[in-house]
């Protein structure tokens, strides 16, 4: 595909020359959006979205729902305050066509979806979706009596035959490339005939707290799901066949997309307010409160939301991302202006995430004057002093955000198609310079 005028154009990163003091409201989490999403399209009774996530990625979700016959009105809420969607599901039906984007959430969780309507439903997307992992999703739904046609490589493009239903049972997957093969399954599980087993038999499994934000999402619209945490084998969820209530949800801020500001105090040493970050929650962002307390800052929860403050030095860390693994391009970014080497593990993973993460990072970081060594699941990163350039971004939203935190301490750097922000967070530039104060 040929690259657009946007996809060229360099968008300055401002530099900070004093420590930020803002407060950032960050809107809501890509992946509590696009659960509440496919959970209230499968629900017997009508449900509410508040505050949800309008980007690229959950308005993908939204239509393709749309196309398969639910009804989804933007609005405001029950009560009349704030921005809600109400979801009216319906019978699901083909044909229809469903763009993926380069949405993971989308590719992963409407298959599954598709199989339980009644019509053949195409799914297609942007190029990389082709390489992104999808063989865990498709070699299971054939297991559970599903009719797919694919081009025999177990990716996109693809249609899946819908019969209006589907028997379900038990399955077996290797979901070491991707956790969402796990959500994916457990997501539709109730409205299978038998419910689902799903075994993973991989060595490794990535992002555990998203499988946890699947399982707690289901439980809370009345599924019964029993998993290694409650008591059940290692590795194996099972979700028993029944109705899904329709629910009023308030959407979480989007802990991810937090990180870039949370990064701006530690690397300004300065202060980032984030209101509404909640007390309890399965998102991963959460752990940045430990991690970048590690790399120099200090944190406090709040009834007003989360405060950060750096503290001036930013420190090298040694950890496993395996869990948090979306968060490495930010932590990679803070990484390389420390005062001390990092080692990021636990992620060979994201080489096939919206691009190949671990040598975009490499590359980039290096071409700025950087020391960056991939390792066989994660980055060594030896500071430098890094000097301007051209950060390239490979339509990926966190390459984007991971060099606008560069761009904060070293002059001149200039992130191409800082657009791509907005598969998840379509307002960062205007975000990032209110925080900045211009
Ligand atoms: O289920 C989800 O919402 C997600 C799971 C993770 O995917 P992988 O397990 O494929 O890394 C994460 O990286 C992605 O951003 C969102
Ligand atoms: C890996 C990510 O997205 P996706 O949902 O497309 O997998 C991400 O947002 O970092």
């Amino acid at each position: 595909m040929a690259p657009n005028h946007a996809q060229n154009a360099l968008w300055p990163a401002p530099y900070a020359s004093g420590a930020v003091d803002a407060t950032v409201h960050v809107p809501g989490s890509k992946s509590v959006t696009n659960r509440a999403l496919v959970l209230a399209a499968l629900a017997s009774e009508p449900g509410w979205l508040r505050r949800p996530l309008r980007s690229r990625d959950t308005l993908l979700m939204a239509d393709a729902l749309r196309a398969m016959g639910v009804e989804i009105e933007e609005g405001v809420g029950p009560d009349g305050s704030g921005e809600a969607w109400r979801v009216l599901p319906t019978g699901l039906r083909g044909p229809a066509t469903v763009d993926v984007g380069n949405a993971g959430t989308v590719m992963r969780f409407l298959p599954p979806v598709a199989a339980l309507a009644d019509g053949p439903i195409r799914f297609d997307g942007d190029p990389r979706s082709y390489e992104r992992p999808l063989n865990g999703v498709i070699d299971a739904l054939r297991v559970l009596g599903a009719r797919i046609d694919d081009d025999g490589r177990g990716a996109l493009p693809l249609t899946v035959h819908g019969g209006g239903a589907l028997d379900g049972g038990p399955v077996e997957i290797d979901a070491s490339s991707s956790s969402q093969f796990v959500s994916a399954l457990l997501l539709s599980g109730p409205r299978f005939n038998q419910g689902v087993e799903v075994r993973h038999t991989g060595s490794t499994l990535p992002s555990m707290p998203h499988i946890r934000m699947t399982v707690d999402m289901l439980r809370a619209v009345g599924a019964q799901v029993d998993t290694p945490e409650s008591g059940g084998e290692p590795n194996v969820w099972r979700v028993t066949p029944g109705a899904l209530l329709g629910r009023d949800l308030t959407i979480e801020p989007d802990l991810s997309n937090a990180q870039p500001f949370l990064a701006a105090a530690l690397v300004t040493g300065g202060k980032v307010l984030i209101p509404d970050w909640p007390k309890r929650t399965t998102q991963p962002g959460d752990r940045l409160r430990e991690i970048f307390t590690e790399m120099g800052g200090s944190c406090e929860l709040t009834e007003y939301g989360l405060e950060f403050t750096g503290s001036g030095a930013v420190h090298g860390i040694d950890v496993d991302l395996g869990d948090v693994g979306e968060l490495t391009p930010g932590i990679a970014a803070v990484a390389a202006l420390a005062d001390s080497p990092s080692t990021l593990r636990g992620v060979a993973h994201l080489r096939l995430h919206e691009t190949d993460r671990l040598a975009a990072l490499t590359k980039e970081i290096n071409e700025l004057g950087g020391d960056v060594t991939e390792t066989a699941d994660g980055l060594h990163i030896r500071p430098r002093r890094l000097h301007g350039g051209i950060f390239h971004t490979y339509e990926d939203h966190r390459m984007a955000t991971a060099g606008a935190v560069i761009g904060l301490a070293v002059e001149g750097v200039q992130i191409e198609n800082v657009a791509t922000t907005a598969k998840t967070l379509p307002d960062f530039p205007e975000l990032w310079a209110g925080m900045l104060g211009n």
